[in-house]
C-alpha cells in the first residue's frame, strides 16, 4: 500500500512539476507575443509551429537526417530564411546570399558568437581554442594570437619547408603504389588526400609525420589511420543537432549516444597528442629547446607583456585540435569530389593538364610560387566546394542581441546556419547547380580566381569576424593538393568500371565509397627523382 502511494505520489509530482513548467512557458511565449505586437515587432521568420517546451524536436528525431527536413520544409513554404524552434533555441537557416550578407556583413557584430554545445566543449577543452567559442575575452585573445603569430605572412613563409617534404610525399606516395605495375595502378585517392592534409598539420605543430613508426612508401601507418578516423567522428558530432544542447536537463541520458561516442574520440586525440605537448613543455622549461621548430614551439614560447607564457598546457592542447580538425574536414572531401567528376569528364582533366603544362611544365613539380597563376586549378576547387561541401551549414553564428533581418524579428540567442549547400545549390544563383562546372567561375572581366567568396554566393572562408583566419594555408593546401595529383599522374576509371561512382554516402555529404581510379605517371622520371 505504502509502495503505491509512493509511486503515485512520484507520479503525481512529475506531473505537476511538468504542467507548472509548461504553464510558465506558455505564459512567457503569450506573453513575449504580446509584448512583441505592443512594440510593433516583425514576425519571427516562417517555420514549422513548436510544440510547447521542446518545439520542433519531435519532428527533429523523426526526420533524418535534420538538414534534409529543414530543407524539405524550407522548399514546400518557398522561403530563403526560416526558424525552426529547438527547445527554447530559435535555429534560423539562411539559403540567400542576400540574407547571408544582411547577417555577417550588416550585422556582423551582433552575430558574432557561437553556441555551447557539448560537443564543441569537450573538443576546445572548455572553450579555450577559438573556432567553437562564443566571443569574449578567451576568443579575443586567442584570434589575437592566431592573426598576430601563427598565421602572419612570415610565420607562413617559414613553415614552407615542412609543407613542401608533405607534398613531396603525397607524390611518392601515389608513385610508390603505381610502381607495383608498368601500366600504373589503382589508387585510393581518399587516402592519399587525407593523408597528405593530416601530415602537413602534424608536420607543422608537431614536426612529425607518424606518431607510431609508419609506413615504408609514404602511406599512413595505424596510428594515422586512427587519428584521421577521429577528426571525422569529432566533426560530425561538432554540431550534431545533439538534443542536450537544445534542452541541457536531457543531458544525463545520452539519447543520441553522441556523449559517450564524443568523449571516446577525445580520449583519442589526448593519447597522441598530449605525450608529445607534455614532454615539448618539459624540454622548453629544462632549456633543452632554443628556436622553435614548429608551431607547438612556437606557442609554448609565446609570452605575456609580464614575461608569464601566454598559453597554459590546457590551452596548447586545445588549439593541436582545432588545427586538426579544420584543415583535414574543410577540404579534403570536396576534392575527393572535384577528382571525381573531372576523372568522368576526360575534357576537364585535360584543361587543368593543359594549364599546369603551360604554367610549371613537365621538369619539375608543382610549387606554391605557381599558385596565382593556376586559376583553372583553383576553380575547380572552389567548385568543389560549392557542390560538395563537408557539412550542410556553416559553423553557428549566435545573435547577441535582439535584431531585425530582412524584415523579420531575430530573438537574442538564435542560431543562424548559414546552408553551405543551400546557398552552393541555389538555382536563383547559379545555373546548372547540380552540375560541376568550375567555368562558372570565369567572367569576362576577370580570369583571376580567389577561394575567397565575400559576396556569400557560396561559403568559402565566409565573412566578417568569424572568417576564416587560415586562408593563405587553406589556399595553399587546397591548390597543391589538387594540382599535384593532376601533374603527377594520369587519372582514369578503373577498368572494373564504366564510370565512377557519383553517389552520396546515405545522409552524408561523402562520395558513397572512397575513391579508387587508376593512376599512371605522367612526367619524365628524372621529375619524380628530386623527390625520392
Ligand atoms: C581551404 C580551406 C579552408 C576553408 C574552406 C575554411 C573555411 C572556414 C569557414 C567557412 C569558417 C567559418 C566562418 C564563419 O563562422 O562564418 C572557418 C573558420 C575558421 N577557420 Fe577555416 N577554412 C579553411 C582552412 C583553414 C585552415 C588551414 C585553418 C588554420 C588552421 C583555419 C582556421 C580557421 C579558424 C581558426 C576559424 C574560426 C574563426 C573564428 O571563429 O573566429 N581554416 N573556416
Amino acid at each position: 500500500m505504502s509502495l503505491l502511494f509512493k509511486s503515485f505520489s512520484t507520479t503525481f509530482a512529475v506531473l505537476l512539476t511538468f504542467s507548472l513548467l509548461a504553464s510558465t512557458i506558455l505564459f512567457i511565449i503569450i506573453k513575449w507575443g504580446s509584448f512583441r505586437k505592443s512594440n510593433n515587432l516583425p514576425k519571427l521568420p516562417p517555420g514549422p509551429s513548436p510544440w510547447p517546451i521542446v518545439g520542433n524536436i519531435p519532428e527533429l528525431l523523426k526526420n533524418k537526417p535534420p538538414f534534409h527536413w529543414m530543407a524539405g520544409i524550407m522548399k514546400k513554404i518557398d522561403t530563403a530564411i526560416a526558424c525552426f524552434s529547438l527547445g527554447s533555441v530559435h535555429v534560423i537557416v539562411v539559403n540567400s546570399p542576400e540574407l547571408a550578407r544582411d547577417f555577417l556583413h550588416n550585422h556582423d557584430t551582433e552575430f558574432a558568437s557561437r553556441p555551447f554545445t557539448m560537443a564543441t566543449e569537450y573538443s576546445s577543452r572548455g572553450f579555450l581554442s577559438m573556432v567553437v567559442s562564443p566571443t569574449g575575452p578567451q576568443w579575443k585573445k586567442i584570434r589575437k594570437m592566431y592573426t598576430t603569430e601563427l598565421m602572419t605572412p612570415t610565420r607562413h613563409r617559414w613553415l614552407l619547408e615542412k609543407r613542401d617534404h608533405e607534398a613531396d610525399n603525397y607524390v611518392s606516395f601515389i608513385l610508390n603504389q603505381c610502381n607495383s605495375s608498368s601500366d600504373g595502378s589503382v589508387v585510393n585517392v581518399r587516402t592519399a588526400l587525407r593523408h597528405y592534409a593530416i601530415n602537413v598539420v602534424r608536420k607543422i605543430v608537431f614536426n612529425r609525420r607518424y606518431f607510431g613508426k609508419g609506413r615504408k612508401d609514404g602511406g599512413p601507418g595505424e596510428e594515422e589511420e586512427e587519428h584521421v578516423k577521429t577528426i571525422f567522428t569529432v566533426l560530425r558530432h561538432l554540431y550534431a543537432f545533439c538534443i542536450s544542447d537544445f534542452l541541457p536537463w536531457m543531458r544525463v541520458f545520452d539519447i543520441q549516444g553522441h556523449e559517450k561516442i564524443v568523449k571516446e574520440a577525445m580520449g583519442i586525440f589526448n593519447k597522441y597528442h598530449d605525450p608529445i605537448i607534455e614532454e615539448r613543455i618539459k624540454q622548453r622549461k629544462n632549456g633543452d629547446i632554443q628556436e622553435p621548430e614548429d608551431l607547438l614551439d612556437v606557442m609554448i614560447s609565446l609570452k605575456e607583456a609580464n614575461g608569464k607564457s601566454l598559453l597554459s598546457e590546457e590551452e596548447i592542447k586545445a588549439q593541436c585540435i582545432v588545427r586538426a580538425v579544420l584543415w583535414v574536414d574543410s577540404r579534403t572531401t570536396s576534392l575527393e569530389w572535384a577528382v571525381a567528376h573531372m576523372i568522368n569528364k576526360p575534357e576537364m582533366l585535360q584543361k587543368a593538364t593543359d594549364e599546369i603544362d603551360r604554367v610549371v611544365g613537365k621538369q619539375r613539380l608543382i610549387q606554391e610560387s605557381d599558385i596565382p597563376q593556376l586559376n583553372y586549378i583553383k576553380a575547380c576547387g572552389k567548385e568543389s566546394l560549392r557542390l560538395h561541401p563537408i557539412t550542410p551549414f556553416n559553423l553557428p553564428h549566435v545573435a547577441m542581441s535582439n535584431t531585425i533581418v530582412g524584415g523579420y524579428f531575430i530573438p537574442k540567442g538564435s542560431q543562424i546556419l548559414l546552408g553551405r549547400r543551400g546557398l552552393g545549390r541555389n538555382p536563383k544563383v547559379w545555373e546548372d547547380p547540380l552540375v560541376f562546372k568550375p567555368e562558372r567561375f570565369f567572367n569576362d572581366k576577370s580570369c583571376k580566381i580567389e577561394l575567397m567568396e565575400p559576396e556569400l554566393r557560396l561559403i568559402t572562408l565566409s565573412s566578417g569576424k568569424r572568417a576564416c583566419p587560415g586562408i593563405a594555408l587553406g589556399t595553399a593546401l587546397s591548390v597543391m593538393a589538387l594540382g599535384r595529383i593532376l601533374q603527377g599522374f594520369s587519372w582514369s576509371v578503373p577498368a572494373t568500371d564504366k564510370m565512377i561512382d557519383l553517389s552520396e554516402l546515405q545522409n552524408e555529404f561523402e562520395m558513397s565509397k572512397p575513391l579508387h581510379a587508376h593512376a599512371k605517371p605522367r612526367l619524365p622520371a628524372a621529375t619524380y627523382d628530386a623527390i625520392a
